[in-house]
């Protein structure tokens, strides 16, 4: 069996499952976003009255963080009150972030578990060993109610990582190109497990980066095997001992697909699909009204140390607003720590909170029709982060603040390669 085929079985209570069987799996964590109060309501439409395991649940208030409508805020106002009626004490309120960090953060994913959200980013979680997949209101409903959840267990995808990662080449690069070559439908109900050696000298933020974006081509979970790069980074973190399962030798993938990231240079998803990928350097001196530096795949410590490493000491073009929006509290400390928040404060970015923010065209750096905007998120089909004649392009941090300097698209290699030399 596969590692994830082990968690499932595991999960169910057999002693081992196979591609294409239904399980009824006992949820390790729940996860509400404020997104979703149809989950209390499909929770009580379908009898529930008190939910099964409230140290099992959290709720995570991102999207809307803090509130900007008075819906939004009614809706917070609702799943507060549910957490205090029903003893759920895992409620993470607008000071937090968003949900898929916060969680990391705070030590609540591991190896081996399983972790449903309302969220289709759950995938991030193969990062760290755990199976992660987003569900809707109802199928969360019933698993407040009850602890468990079916799932049809995944075909595996196998994408072995070779080469060398080139200066100013990240994770999100690597994970465009293949979208771009499989397209936004090739992994639909697969997991994706990334395995080769380019995995393995990939920090635990990059790899979240993959896995996140496995969603962008239809996967319903991601999977990284826990390595030492896993452990020491949970360590501290996680308040039980780690366990990772391991994938058997002779174990047959459905498939398994071979990438050289040695030969992928910065790339870009154009508008208006995540799929439609190109090289950064067919679109050099495309102009951009907004760079926006944020969200679940491209909001962590890491990304905003990249961007204060290009803007330091410099400015923001004029014709160009850098919106940095931090993935989580925790994150938002850590580049405080550093000195990344001033650098690019200094530069002209401008700062909001922790959360999701314009990555879904909800608030605080919306777009208008008409306007361009590089961003390090996940999705740009036409309307995503604001007007419906907006456009966005989905590149590496560094590509944003590249572009954030000098107004324009910009090839991130050559400043980077610049600061290394005057570094050395
Ligand atoms: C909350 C949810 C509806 C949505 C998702 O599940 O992906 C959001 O997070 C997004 O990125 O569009
Ligand atoms: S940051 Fe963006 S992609 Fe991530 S959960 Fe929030 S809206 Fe979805």
């Amino acid at each position: 069996m596969h590692a994830i085929e082990k968690i499932l079985a595991r999960a169910s209570g057999k002693d081992s499952v196979r591609a294409g069987e239904i399980v009824n799996c006992r949820v390790d964590l729940a996860e509400v976003n404020d997104l979703y109060p149809q989950t209390i309501h499909s929770f009580y439409e379908m009898g529930g009255r008190r939910v099964h395991s409230p140290d099992r649940i959290t709720f995570i208030l991102d999207h809307y963080a803090p509130a900007s409508s008075i819906q939004q805020a009614e809706n917070q106002k609702f799943m507060r009150e549910f957490c205090r009626e029903q003893g759920i004490e895992l409620l993470f309120d607008v000071n937090s972030g968003v949900c898929h960090q916060v969680m990391v953060d705070h030590g609540l994913v591991y190896p081996g578990m399983v972790l449903i959200a309302t969220d289709s980013h759950t995938t991030t979680h193969g990062a760290l060993g755990a199976f992660g997949t987003g569900v809707g209101a109802t199928d969360l409903a019933v698993i407040l109610a009850t602890g468990h959840l079916w799932l049809r267990v995944p075909e595996i995808l196998r994408i072995h990582l070779t080469g060398r990662l080139s200066v100013g080449v990240y994770a999100k690069d690597v994970i465009l190109h293949i979208i771009g070559r499989l397209g936004a439908d090739y992994a639909i109900y697969k997991a994706v497990e990334f395995t080769g050696p380019v995995v393995k000298e990939l920090s635990v933020s990059e790899r979240m980066a993959l896995c996140n974006m496995t969603t962008e081509m239809g996967a319903k979970c991601a999977y990284i095997q826990p390595d030492q790069v896993t452990l020491g980074f949970l360590k501290g973190k996680v308040k039980r001992n780690l366990e990772p399962v391991e994938t058997d030798p002779d174990f047959q993938y459905a498939e398994e697909l071979f990438f050289d990231v040695s030969a992928i240079p910065p790339q870009l998803a154009v508008p208006s699909s995540v799929d439609n990928v190109r090289p950064l350097s067919e679109l050099v001196g495309t102009p951009v009204h907004q760079a926006y530096l944020g969200s679940c795949t491209g909001g962590r410590a890491e990304d905003l140390a990249v961007a204060a490493r290009i803007l330091k000491g410099r400015r923001v073009h004029k014709d160009t607003r850098l919106v940095v929006v931090p993935a989580s509290r925790d994150v938002f400390l850590e580049a405080l720590q550093r000195g990344d928040v001033a650098a690019l404060v200094e530069a002209g970015a401008t700062f909001v909170t922790p959360g999701c923010a314009a990555c879904l065209g909800t608030h605080e750096g919306i777009l208008a029709a008409g306007e361009v905007c590089i961003a390090s998120t996940n999705r740009n089909f036409p309307g995503r982060m604001g007007h419906t004649q907006s456009a966005v392009y989905l590149g590496s941090p560094a590509a944003v603040a590249a572009a954030a300097l000098n107004g324009r698209i910009t090839d991130p290699c050559e400043i980077l390669a610049e600061l290394e030399r005057k570094e050395s």
